[in-house]
């Protein structure tokens, strides 16, 4: 039986520095770390940026920060130039994007494949609208509008599926994506200090549990001097649900190693996969 992910893959998750307000200047250095990721661990076939790595993190600069995709807009010709220079699919993290038809921002997701084809894009679907007494306000939807769809790819590897941070949180996007047989959920996010410490780990390795999948995390590096303090501890969890990276809270890259043994193995032993009972939960998607 063939697995869900062809062969072994090194990834790459890069856990850049808070964005600045030079848009330029974000992109060259995502270019830097890259290139840095791809010296260190020359056969890295994936490499993943955070979410809003190339703009402020704050609702009232979305706008300001938001780009028309198309090819020869700043920030896709950019990575899309990366991904070939490179020869690795790049998950772009997300940045902010404006749709001119409607005049809408959204918060999303660009992937290239390893010849800087933009294979794919992910709206983030479920805004961070949240009100922590004592802890944090934050309400995107102030200024962004959410994508509609679950998001899953085809790269040569096998299907990947795409949330961004909150996302994370409503189960169902990784269930869709397992689904449809994808081997990871990538999910570029910004978690906070308050936050962070309580959900992080739990739902990287919740959402690999449910689904026997692996998940990847990328934050930003924490700055201790920005109105928005990102919580850092980017993550790879394998299908088992064992974190085999994490990063600190300063930044860097760190690097895993995908095995289609581990998911094959895993669900040979705990074979959850073949044993749903859809007969008694059939509004549930198969
Ligand atoms: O879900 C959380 O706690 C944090 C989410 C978040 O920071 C985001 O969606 O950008």
């Amino acid at each position: 039986m063939s697995s869900i992910l062809s062969q072994k893959l090194k990834v790459a998750l890069i856990q850049l520095a808070g964005s600045k307000p030079d848009k330029s200047a974000n992109l060259q250095r995502a270019a830097k770390f890259i290139e840095k990721a791809l010296i260190d661990q020359p056969d890295t076939k994936i490499v993943v940026l955070p979410e809003c790595f190339n703009s402020p993190y704050a609702v009232d600069k979305f706008r300001e920060y938001s780009e028309i995709i198309t090819p020869d807009s700043m920030s896709i010709k950019f990575l899309s130039n990366l991904a070939s220079k490179f020869n690795i699919y790049l998950i772009g993290g997300s940045i902010p994007e404006l749709d001119p038809s409607t005049d809408k921002i959204y918060n999303t997701s660009i992937v290239f494949d390893n010849r800087g084809k933009l294979i794919g894009t992910h709206r983030k679907a479920h805004l961070f609208d949240v009100d922590i007494p004592n802890g944090i306000t934050f309400k995107e939807s102030e200024t962004l509008s959410s994508g509609d769809n679950a998001t899953t790819l085809d790269t040569k590897f096998g299907k990947i599926g795409l949330g961004i941070c909150y996302d994370m949180r409503f189960p169902e996007l990784a269930m869709l994506s397992a689904r449809k047989g994808a081997f990871a959920m990538i999910y570029p996010s910004a978690f906070n200090t308050v936050t962070g410490p309580m959900h992080w780990h739990l739902l990287a390795r919740s959402r690999a549990v449910d689904n026997q999948i692996y998940t990847m995390l990328c934050s930003p590096a924490r700055d201790n001097n920005s109105s928005y303090k990102a919580y850092g501890h980017s993550l790879v969890v394998n299908p088992r649900g064992d974190i085999i990276a994490e990063a600190g809270e300063g930044e860097e890259i760190i690097y895993a190693e995908l095995d289609p043994n581990e998911i094959d193995t895993f669900r040979q032993g705990v074979p959850v996969t073949k044993q749903r009972r859809f007969d008694i939960y059939p509004d549930v998607n198969k």
